[in-house]
């Protein structure tokens, strides 16, 4: 009975979904075995052979392309290429990466010889092609869809035909992405190495990581993936090529809510954030937390999902709109629901 009151992008969703599901249900239940989650259960095939990451490429070195570069120099040992269109990102991020470093050995909990090496390990550059030598890639460019598509496309050129070409977006499709890696559909020899690793925000803190096939996606791509992510220390939740993935489906409505408590009156910013923080034990409120990960990612990501999903109770809310048009974009620009 269900099925006669679905629109038809549902049913495209659903559809989607499924193939999607059926598609991956081998590489999934390898990853999961992985993952640890059903380490009693014996795989009923030879599991695909992760490749060994030597050297690791990052494009894109804002808040989370840093974080993701300095746990991958620091953490699993990799020397890492970091590239960013602006030099003043680029010198804005590895001012931030000594600070951190800094930081944790006034702490006692890295040696000095530990964070130069680490840092040593860090080599910043404005031009993609520097990329030519890498193992894998893991791009954090911001959340616009044109732009992810031409560095992909521009990647399966530059990128060794072995590198693994990953992608940190929060809720573009990968199928999508990978896609732009070709002119011919039928040729997946880049394709299948796209995947996404979609790190949380701030990387050197969360464990957390999303690791997500396209239909394009080879098994070996989604093994190596998943073991780079665990040497970088991360414990990786395998979800569908849905749009917002797992965390941003549950997390990114429940942030817009809290705005749209603010926008009509129920409480102030304080409220709305004291009664998450001290009711459900969570480290920050949602209007602190939306300041945190940038009121612009805030809004593509709930735009996608209103787009994708064709249901209104993932309408972005107007003050949200509001604070984005003003430039007030949280803590990256010094001002959001609260000024830094
Ligand atoms: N901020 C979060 O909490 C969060 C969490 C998970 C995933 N993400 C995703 O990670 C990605 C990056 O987000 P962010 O918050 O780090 O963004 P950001 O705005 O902090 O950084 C983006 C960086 O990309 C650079 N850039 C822009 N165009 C480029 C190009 N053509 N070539 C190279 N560099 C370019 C910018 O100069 C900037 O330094 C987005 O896809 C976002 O959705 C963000």
């Amino acid at each position: 009975m269900l099925h006669l009151v679905y629109t038809s992008s549902k049913i495209h969703d659903f559809v989607h979904m499924l193939s999607t599901r059926i598609a991956r249900g081998a590489s999934q239940r390898f990853v999961r075995s992985q993952c640890r989650s059903f380490s009693s259960s014996k795989p009923a095939f030879i599991e695909p052979k992760a490749a060994e990451i030597k050297k690791l490429g990052v494009i894109g070195a804002g808040q989370m392309g840093l974080g993701i570069a300095l746990v991958a120099s620091r953490v699993a040992g990799v020397p890492v290429t970091v590239v960013d269109n602006s030099q003043k990102s680029l010198d804005k991020g590895l001012a931030f990466a000594d600070k951190l470093l800094a930081k944790d050995v006034t702490k006692q909990k890295l040696s000095q010889s530990d964070a130069d090496a680490a840092r040593a390990r860090l080599t910043a550059t404005t031009n993609i092609e520097d990329l030519h030598d890498v193992d894998m890639v893991i791009e954090a460019v911001p959340e616009i869809v044109d732009l992810k598509k031409s560095i992909f496309a521009n990647l399966a050129k530059i990128a060794p035909s072995h590198a693994i070409l990953a992608t940190n977006t929060s809720s573009i499709s990968i199928t999508l992405i990978a896609a732009a890696t070709t002119s011919d559909p039928t040729d997946t020899s880049a394709s299948s190495r796209v995947v996404s690793t979609h790190f949380m925000n701030p990387v050197p803190v969360q464990k957390g990581v999303e690791i997500i096939s396209g239909l394009q996606t080879s098994q070996e791509t989604l093994a190596t993936a998943v073991e780079f992510c665990k040497r970088m220390g991360k414990i990786p939740s395998v979800s569908a090529d849905v749009p917002g993935f797992l965390a941003n489906r549950i997390l990114m409505p429940y942030i817009n809510e809290a705005i749209i408590c603010l926008e009509t009156g129920i409480g102030e910013v304080k409220d709305i954030d004291d009664i998450m923080k001290n009711g459900t034990n969570v480290p920050m409120g949602p209007l602190q937390l939306a300041d945190f990960i940038g009121l612009d990612t805030c809004l593509s990501i709930m735009n996608v999902l209103h787009t994708q999903l064709g249901d209104s109770k993932y309408r972005p809310s107007t003050r949200l709109r509001q604070m984005v048009d003003a430039g007030w974009l949280g803590k990256k620009s010094g001002r959001g629901f609260y000024t830094y």
